[in-house]
């Protein structure tokens, strides 16, 4: 070991988006044997800047995962790779090949620059999207890793995640270079809030242009799994520092990303943020019957069809985004504490703290933000 014990190479691919961010500042702050850190992303974060000088060399590269001359420049002599970047897209925003190449053949590129570079150990984020809600719209109850549940992949999003996951996973004990084995794992956040969550913004400012209110659209009694980011963050740091001694357990293993945060509906929960910064949820049962919404759903499928050739139309709502919001989906599981010692590093109420914190500091804020 050199410099105090740090002697270990680290890269993150999508390090400077909104999970990236948490990863890249949880590593530097709870991974003591960290010598450099490798942030690779398409677009570089400003913010990259103030980390260095400091005790880890923080290298930033900008880069693009479908680009596998990229990959394997940057994965040269690492030890682990988080690999986290990826089109999170629900609402037709990118075409459906895109998706495929960037979360997919991206993939695959980080797997196969692992085996021609020799770096041994691999903890892709996943998504319970890997699993579901199906559009069947079958509950999802506080279920663990075990719980049967038919998949079923109808959108490129989802879809995507399912297929990088399995290519994760049967990479697990591939020889890289050097002869040893490879040692995968796969983290399967469910929906995530924290600093720097776009969405919690964008219904933040929706409110504010009415009032101070939200409207209910989903019945309080469909429970939607929520994860504080820095928890997730956390967790890679622990399921990549245990995969080495581990192996054997962990490797081609899936895990729920999970912590202390309240089991209740999408809106529900966001309330539990929005509310302390003044917001306000109308109605006890949804305002609009489910028809209607529904329809809505469906007339913003066909605008965004209709006016594919013009612009790209999205809306909160299409018939996908709003199945989601109204199928139960939460888990229960202490698998990742059992096989790596994972508890949450932050506790509920400090979650929500942060996170309404943060949302407090965009208040006066116009229009949407750069990250920052
Ligand atoms: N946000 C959630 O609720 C959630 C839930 C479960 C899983 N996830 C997964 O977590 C990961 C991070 O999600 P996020 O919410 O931080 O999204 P994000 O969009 O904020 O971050 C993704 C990052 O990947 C980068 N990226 C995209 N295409 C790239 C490419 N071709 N090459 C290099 N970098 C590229 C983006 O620039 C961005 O910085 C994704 O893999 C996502 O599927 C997110
Ligand atoms: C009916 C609307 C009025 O309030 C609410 C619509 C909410 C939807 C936009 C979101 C409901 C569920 C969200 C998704 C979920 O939390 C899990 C996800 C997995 C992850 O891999 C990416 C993000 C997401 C798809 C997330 C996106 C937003 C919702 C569909």
């Amino acid at each position: 070991m050199t410099d105090g014990g740090r002697d270990l190479v680290y890269l993150v691919t999508g390090g400077c988006g909104f999970l990236g961010e948490h990863m890249v500042r949880t590593l530097l702050e709870m991974e003591p044997r960290l010598r450099e850190l490798r942030v690779f992303d398409l677009h570089l974060g400003p913010w990259l800047e103030a980390l260095n000088p400091g005790p880890v060399q923080v290298t930033p590269i900008q880069g693009d995962v479908t680009r596998a001359e990229d990959v394997v420049a940057a994965l040269a002599g690492a030890d682990v790779v988080i690999h986290m970047a990826g089109l999170v897209d629900v609402w037709g925003l990118n075409d459906p090949e895109i998706i495929y190449r960037v979360n997919v053949q991206g993939t695959q590129n980080v797997i196969d620059a692992c085996v021609q570079t020799g770096t041994r150990f691999l903890v892709y984020t996943s998504s319970m999207e890997a699993l579901g809600p199906n559009t069947k719209g079958h509950p999802f109850y506080r279920g663990n890793e075990d719980t049967p549940y038919e998949a079923i992949h109808t959108q490129p999003y989802p879809r995507s995640k399912a297929q990088a996951e399995r290519l994760v996973l049967e990479a697990n004990g591939r020889k890289v270079r050097g002869g040893l084995p490879l040692v995968t794992c796969a983290l399967r956040p469910t929906g995530i809030y924290g600093e720097g969550h776009q969405l919690m913004l964008d219904f933040y400012r929706n409110a504010q242009c009415t009032g101070g209110w939200l409207f209910r659209t989903i019945p309080a009694s469909v429970e939607h799994g929520r994860v504080y980011a820095g928890n997730v963050a956390w967790m890679h740091v622990l399921a990549a520092r245990e995969l080495g001694s581990r192996a054997t357990t962990m490797g081609g293993q899936i895990y729920f990303c999970y912590d202390d945060s309240p089991y209740k509906s999408y809106e529900d929960f966001n309330l539990e943020i929005l509310g302390p910064c003044g917001i306000r949820l109308l109605g006890t049962r949804p305002l609009l019957p489910y028809f209607l919404l529904f329809l809505l759903a469906i007339l913003n499928a066909f605008l965004q069809w209709l006016l594919r050739p013009l612009v790209v139309y999205t809306a909160l709502i299409n018939p996908y985004t709003l199945s989601l919001a109204n199928t139960t989906f939460t888990v229960h599981t202490d698998k990742a504490q059992r096989h790596f010692d994972y508890q949450p590093l932050y506790g509920w109420e400090e979650s929500r703290d942060r996170t309404v914190s943060w949302v407090k500091t965009r208040k006066g804020h116009p229009g949407p933000l750069p990250r920052d």
